[in-house]
This record gives C-alpha cells, structure tokens and sequence, in this order.
C-alpha cells in the first residue's frame, strides 16, 4: 500500500519542480478531468459480440491469446468495464460495435436498432459514461469475401448501406440521450490479397455507398461521423480500398471526422505528425491510440515516445476540443481489465506530461532559433517528476496509486473471472 503521507510530500516537491520552470501543476490537473478517453468494448471478449448467429472473426481481423475469463454476456462485460473503470481516474466513455446489441434472436445487421441497445443507454447512463459507435463490417457472411460497401455487388453493397444507416440512427439517438455528440466511427475491411486489377472502381463504388448512407443529416451535437482508413489487413495486404488518401479527401469534401489509427500506416510511419495537418482541412479527428508490433497488431497501449508524441502535438497544438481519443487494441493473452487499465492509463499519463511541458517557452526558444536550448531543455524534461503528480492525481481522483490497481484487478479475477470458465466447463 502505498503511503499516503509520501504520495502528499513527494506532489509537494513536484509542484514546486514545475513551477522552477513555470508550469502550473493544479492547472493540468483540472483540464486533465475533462479528458475523456472513448475506452473498447471488444477489448473485453476479444471482438465476438453478442449476435446469436455470431460468426469467426475475421475480414482482417485476428485476436491471439486465450486468456480465461472472457466475458461472453453484456453483464459480464459491463461487470468487466466497470472494474476497468474504477481502476481509471477520471470519467471516460465506451466505444460500442454494432455487434455489442442485445438481441433477442438472430438479429440481422440491417435490422438492427436503438432498442437493441437501450440496455447499453441505461448503463451509461447510471456509470456516467458517455458512448461512442461503430458499425460492425466484418465477422459476417456478405463480409466473407472480404469486401462490404465497396462490392462489385449491388445487392451486398445495399446490405451494408442499410446496416450504415441503422447504425446512424441508433448512434444518433445515443448522443440525444447523453446530451453530447456519439462518434459512429466507419471502418470497412475491403481490399485485396493480391494485385487488382482496378483501384479505381472500388474506390468510386466505396463514395457513393458512404455518400448513400451519411445522406440524412443529423445534428453534429448528436451525431459525428468518422471514417477510418488502413494501408493493409490481412487478406487486404496489396490494397485497401479506403487508404488514408482516400479518407483524408472523403472527410475534407464531406466534412467528416477523420479516424488515424495508430497502426494503420507504414511501421516507420507515425500518425503524431498527421495530427497538426490533417486538422489545417477537417473539422474534427478521431484517434484509435494503438500499437503495432510489426504491423498492425493492435498490441495494448505502452507508455513510448509516439504515445508521448501524439499527446504532445494535441496539447501543443491546443486540439483537446477537436480530438476524440479513442483506443484500438485486442491482447487475449493477458488479463482483459488489465489491458484496459494499462493502455488508457498510460494514455493518460502521455496526456498530463503533455499538459506538464513549458510549451510556450520551448516554442519561443523555437521562434529565436535557439535550437540548443530547445533540446537541452525537451530532454531535462523527461527527468520531471511526472509520476509523483501522477499518484497524486490517482489519489485525488480515488484510484489506486502505482501497481495497487493490479492488486484489486488480481482479486477480481479471483472473485469473478476465474468462475466463468468453471462454469462455461460444467454448462
Ligand atoms: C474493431 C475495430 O473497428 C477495428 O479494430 C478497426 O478500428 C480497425 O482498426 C481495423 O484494423
Ligand atoms: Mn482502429
């Protein structure tokens, strides 16, 4: 347990620290409270759902690791985020997939509705948790050939168009009830393994059946519609239909929120120096914070010098209004609430030491030319003492200090997730 006492005098020291260099710590802390991280669901069952007729994941999706205690209903996984929740300081949000419905039956995509998700409503709304959306284009048979919105099939394509406008509608009616906007963020797995042979007629049929369904305008403070591009998946590793070319222009001419996720480039490529120009011509960017490990891994959130980056460039360039930070990872072979713990704490953390650096004088040093200055000082600030400030604003918050979250996570794998497994076995 962690003593309270030197939590107190260790922030003391810290506060003092900071101020040598003209940062105001209580300031950050107070903004920190508004940053609201739009957490996964499908970190939790390892991107199943709860359709009857669920099938295998796939269209360039993959989840490895078999790590017990899945949750495989919505109370299970509410139980699971509620946990995740109260190992997070502050109050963030749920990103929510089509597939995540409550329906009684086979429910087809097209079909689907804001009743099948008004179970999700009254929780967020007792958790005091905001939601955000996405329609689900993958794990279905019309996406089993890899291509959705964009197939030479009219019919197939009319399918997904309608599954786009029912999740419109219930992404809509989310952000009625919560009194602020729900991110339906669009993603669709099509491309190609190998060489096509045209580029252009998927890409031509991909912006019509987006234009077909974003048709009905709705209010931006219910509804704001991103779409989110990818340089390859699996079985897509020579094209991908909906590149970041293709979605920088459709959300520029659109004006649409554009969604960069971070493991959806070349792995040299980083998407914290997409952030300042892509917000020059969009009116809004969606992140899905992730981690590619040789490609798109969807690896948890660590604690590296691009998530330090990317948090950097938002508090620099003073987006926190126009970023919504989402996370993209699914590890099923560690404890699932851990991974959620870890990856959004640690994209908090990037989030406060952002909001802890002495932005206006590196960048006056930058103005003069003082380039020496500017990197003595960018590297001395790696030495502040940003985890005293850090366990203050945990205790502060009223969640656990250090690794004491792992301790209560421990314990609840005992208390719950471990007797899903026994039971599943006896079913
Ligand atoms: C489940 C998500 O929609 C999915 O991970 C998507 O955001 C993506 O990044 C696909 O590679
Ligand atoms: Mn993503």
């Amino acid at each position: 347990m962690t003593n309270s006492a030197n939590i107190q005098s260790a922030y003391k020291l810290a506060v003092e620290q900071y101020q040598s260099i003209g940062v105001d710590v209580e300031a950050a802390l107070q903004k920190m409270q508004k940053v609201a991280i739009s957490v996964h669901c499908w970190q939790g069952d390892d991107v199943a759902g709860f359709e009857s007729d669920s099938g295998e994941l796939g269209s360039g999706l993959a989840v490895t690791g078999n790590y017990p205690g899945r949750a495989t209903t919505p109370s299970e996984l509410r139980s699971d985020l509620e946990m995740a929740y109260s190992l997070i300081p502050g109050k963030h949000r749920l990103n929510l997939h089509a597939l995540y419905g409550e329906f009684d039956g086979p429910v087809d995509r097209d079909e689907i509705t804001p009743a099948h998700f008004s179970g999700w409503m009254q929780w967020a709304k007792e958790q005091g948790v905001s939601l955000d959306f996405n329609p689900s284009f993958f794990s279905h048979p019309k996406a089993a050939d890899g291509f959705t919105l964009s197939h030479h099939d009219a019919g197939i394509r009319q399918f997904w168009i309608d599954h786009g406008i029912a999740s419109r509608k219930i992404a809509a009616e989310m952000g009625a009830a919560q009194g602020n906007a729900c991110v339906n963020n669009i993603w669709v797995p099509d491309g190609y393994k190998d060489s096509p042979a045209s580029r252009k007629a998927p890409r031509q049929r991909l912006a019509e059946s987006l234009d077909t369904m974003c048709a009905e305008s709705f209010d931006t403070n219910k509804l704001l519609d991103a779409v989110e591009c990818k340089l390859f998946g699996i079985g897509s590793e020579s094209f991908v239909v909906g590149s970041h070319e293709f979605y920088m222009g459709y959300a520029i001419s659109r004006n649409k929120v554009l969604c960069l996720d971070a493991g959806h480039f070349h792995p040299t490529e980083v998407i914290s120096d997409k952030i300042s120009s892509a917000l020059m011509y969009v009116p809004e960017l969606l992140l899905h914070v992730s981690r590619g490990v040789r490609w798109d891994s969807d690896h948890v959130v660590t604690y590296s010098d691009e998530l330090q980056s990317i948090m950097q460039e938002i508090v620099r360039g003073d987006y926190l209004d126009r970023v919504h930070i989402g996370l993209d990872f699914f590890d099923a072979s560690i404890n699932r609430v851990a991974a959620w713990a870890i990856g959004t704490r640690n994209t908090l953390k990037a989030v406060l030491a952002a909001m802890l650096e002495p932005s206006a004088q590196l960048q006056q040093l930058e103005n003069d030319g003082d380039y020496t200055t500017r990197l003595a000082l960018m590297e001395e600030q790696k030495m502040m003492p940003l985890g005293a400030v850090w366990n203050h604003y945990c205790q502060t918050m009223g969640v656990p200090v250090g690794a004491e979250w792992l301790e209560e996570t421990r314990q609840y794998e005992q208390t719950t997730l471990s007797k899903r497994d026994s039971a599943l076995a006896t079913a």
